[in-house]
């Protein structure tokens, strides 16, 4: 679905300024050199600065993902890629990342030492109808001394209910998002944040979202979100 989505998206974007997506490097004679384009790092990926509390929770939801290869639905959970552009997700993405605005960055992907900021991790489960964040918090994210800025919580709760409502209905935007604040969260910290699908109306997906700490023993925020789908016109303003 997140493919189909963003193909979508991508086929509106090379309308728009001329590029196919799918076109391989040697295909294209440019005017210009073309920067080249490796493989996209996957920041979901463990790295030395995840603690031990986020391997452990890592390491229950990966044991129970599908199995590379095997026929879907073998696994309960799927781990979703992240990467510091949305363009990144299909192929050629990475080329033209690097002509349209290629300064930009994905708010959560943009701070490159790694534990300083948002270090984070998605898994969907289908067949419930969840997506789960691990996230830890980093240093740079404090709002008042030693916990987390509010903005920064409401921008994980963003993430993964942004992603889940992607995967149920294609490209969208948030349109309302209402938090409750009902316990600090500490820099360094592990949190799981947890979306559940609540209903779906013609355009508008209604999700519910928890955030705990990472043994579930205690509650830090309960937001409700309202997504809209929307077309690529939408978001290019085209
Ligand atoms: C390369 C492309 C990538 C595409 C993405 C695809 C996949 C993603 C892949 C990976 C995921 C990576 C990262 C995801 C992480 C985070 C996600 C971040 C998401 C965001 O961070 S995104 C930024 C913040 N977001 C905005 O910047 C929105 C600004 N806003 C608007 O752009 C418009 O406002 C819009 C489009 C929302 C609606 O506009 P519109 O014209 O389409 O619709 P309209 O107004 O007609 O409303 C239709 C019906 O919705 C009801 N309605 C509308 N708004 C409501 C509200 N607030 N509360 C309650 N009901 C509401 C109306 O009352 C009516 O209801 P009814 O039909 O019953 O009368």
């Amino acid at each position: 679905m997140l493919r189909y989505c963003v193909g979508s998206v991508l086929a509106h974007i090379s309308k728009r300024f001329g590029i196919h997506p799918r076109l391989k490097k040697n295909t294209i004679r440019p005017m210009v050199t073309l920067p080249s384009c490796a493989q996209p790092r996957d920041h979901s990926l463990p790295n030395p600065s995840w603690s031990k509390e986020m391997m452990e929770n890592y390491d229950h939801f990966n044991s129970q993902c599908e199995v590379e290869g095997a026929k879907e639905g073998s696994g309960l959970w799927t781990r979703l890629p992240s990467y510091s552009r949305s363009f990144k997700f299909v192929p050629g993405g990475g080329l033209l990342s690097k002509i349209i605005q290629s300064e930009a960055r994905l708010f959560t992907r943009n701070i490159k030492d790694q534990g300083a900021g948002f270090e984070y991790v998605l898994f969907i489960n289908k067949t419930k109808d969840q997506c789960v964040g691990i996230f830890q918090a980093g240093p740079q994210l404090e709002g008042p001394p030693g916990k987390v800025h509010g903005g920064a919580t409401a921008t994980m709760i963003d993430t993964v209910t942004g992603t889940h409502s992607s995967y149920i209905c294609g490209p969208c935007m948030t349109a309302n998002l209402n938090i409750n604040y009902r316990s600090p969260i500490s820099l360094g910290s592990t949190v799981m944040v947890e979306s559940t699908l609540d209903q779906r109306e013609g355009r508008k997906t209604f999700l519910s979202c928890r955030v705990t700490s990472w043994d579930g023993s205690k509650i830090h925020v309960e937001s409700k979100a309202l997504f809209l789908s929307i077309s690529a016109r939408q978001i290019f303003g085209m």
